[in-house]
């Protein structure tokens, strides 16, 4: 039996144990310090048992997966470094945060067990094990931060236990991770809180701010909703990075500002431009269907009959396409087509026929 002891059956804590409970030769525990919390995941079926005593949950487990709040992470890890743990079990987490709890994690002693980072981008707006689902991280990426002295063995078995999230694991350094993922998760939610702060307060004296507020409003403005205790704990936890992030959208605000004040129509379409070629180049991501991680880019003109012309030179070969995706040209750049394949067989023989066919093959 593979005994799996998730902390914290939340949203994402949930959605990893639905994705393990019932495969045979997994026991999935579930722990909270509080029973009334782990009556509601037992009730509702997301582990197989649960229990408020830490230590009985990490007795004898082959992964431990904390998924509470970026601020309890620390006193979690400490909590454990006094448990005897199974020699050769993986302790991981998913906080949105890295650098932190790597760094915490490195200076305590788990015995002959591992601690391995880890972050699934994936998620909602609401939180609680009621908004769990087995097919959240499905296509999504995960990262996990392994250090120099991370076991590979150690790795491998986080690897392949994660295979059952569907996900696409991504390996990258705690510090990378932080700096990209305040770009794009973190910055991101702090806008959007701010946004609808904005208006709420504009809209404090005309009721017309909260009935004009359409899909615009409402597509930016999701993440807004988002649990505050959550996001306390990342914004304090990655503030350095933060920090720097909010300056440069500071400036970038500027910028805008100076082509709008000189009426440079050309200059504010040349933003939309840009902003709109970068969003359509963006990785699809759709849940419902496990899509293999065996796809390439090809590099293509932007003319009619391309695709019939690759499509057609594949089936030749007998290769089946299993998706392909349009990526629209930068301007004065190449388009790109994003092909995706069954299996690595189909993959790299599509590559080499590609590549005799003269065309620029890059993953
Ligand atoms: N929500 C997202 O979109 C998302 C995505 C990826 C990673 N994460 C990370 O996952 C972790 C969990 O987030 P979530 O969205 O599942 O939140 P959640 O609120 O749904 O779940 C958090 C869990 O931790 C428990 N918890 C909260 N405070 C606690 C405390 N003081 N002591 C013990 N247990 C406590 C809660 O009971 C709950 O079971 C966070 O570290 C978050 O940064 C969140
Ligand atoms: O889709 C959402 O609602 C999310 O906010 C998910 C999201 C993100 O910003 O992409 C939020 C926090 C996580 O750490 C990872 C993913």
């Amino acid at each position: 039996m593979t005994k799996i002891a998730i902390f914290g059956v939340g949203l994402i804590g949930g959605s990893l144990a639905l994705c393990f409970k019932g495969r045979p030769g997994f026991r999935v525990v579930g722990h909270s310090p509080r029973s009334e919390s782990v009556r509601k995941c037992v009730d509702r079926g997301v582990v197989d048992e649960g229990t408020t005593s830490l230590e009985e949950a990490a007795a004898d487990a082959d992964f431990l997966f904390l998924c509470v709040p970026v601020g309890m992470l620390n006193d979690y890890l400490e909590a454990l470094s006094r448990c005897p743990l199974k020699p050769g079990a993986v302790i991981t987490d998913v906080g949105s945060t890295k650098g932190e709890i790597v760094e915490a994690a490195s200076r305590l002693s788990f015995g002959d067990a591992v601690f391995i980072g880890g972050h699934p981008m994936a998620g909602k707006e609401r939180s609680g094990v009621e908004a769990a689902t087995s097919k959240l991280f499905e296509n999504a990426y995960y990262v996990l931060t392994p250090t120099s002295s991370t076991p590979e063995t150690s790795y491998n078995a986080l690897v392949e236990l994660l295979a059952y999230t569907n996900a696409r694991l991504v390996r990258m350094d705690a510090r990378t991770h932080d700096g990209i993922v305040g770009a794009v998760s973190h910055l991101p939610h702090i806008v959007a809180a701010m946004l609808v702060n904005l208006v709420a307060r504009l809209g404090e004296s005309d009721d017309g701010y909260e009935k004009l507020a359409a899909g615009g409003f409402r597509d930016i403005t999701r993440i807004a909703s988002a649990d505050p205790t959550i996001w306390r704990d990342i914004c304090v936890s990655n503030r350095e990075v933060l920090l720097e992030l909010l300056q440069a959208w500071i400036s970038e605000t500027e910028r805008f500002m100076d082509i709008l004040r000189a009426e440079d129509g050309e200059g504010i379409a040349a933003q939309f431009r840009t902003a709109s070629a970068f969003r359509s180049a963006l990785p699809e991501r759709r849940v419902g269907i496990a899509t293999t991680h065996y796809e390439f880019y090809v590099q293509v003109a932007d003319e009619p009959g391309t695709i019939g012309k690759l499509t057609t030179l594949l089936g030749s070969w007998r290769i089946n396409l299993r998706n392909i995706g349009i990526l629209e040209p930068t301007p004065g750049g190449p388009g790109s087509l994003r092909m995706s394949f069954g299996n690595e067989d189909d993959l790299g023989r599509a590559k080499t026929l590609l590549e005799q066919e003269g065309y620029i093959v890059h993953y």
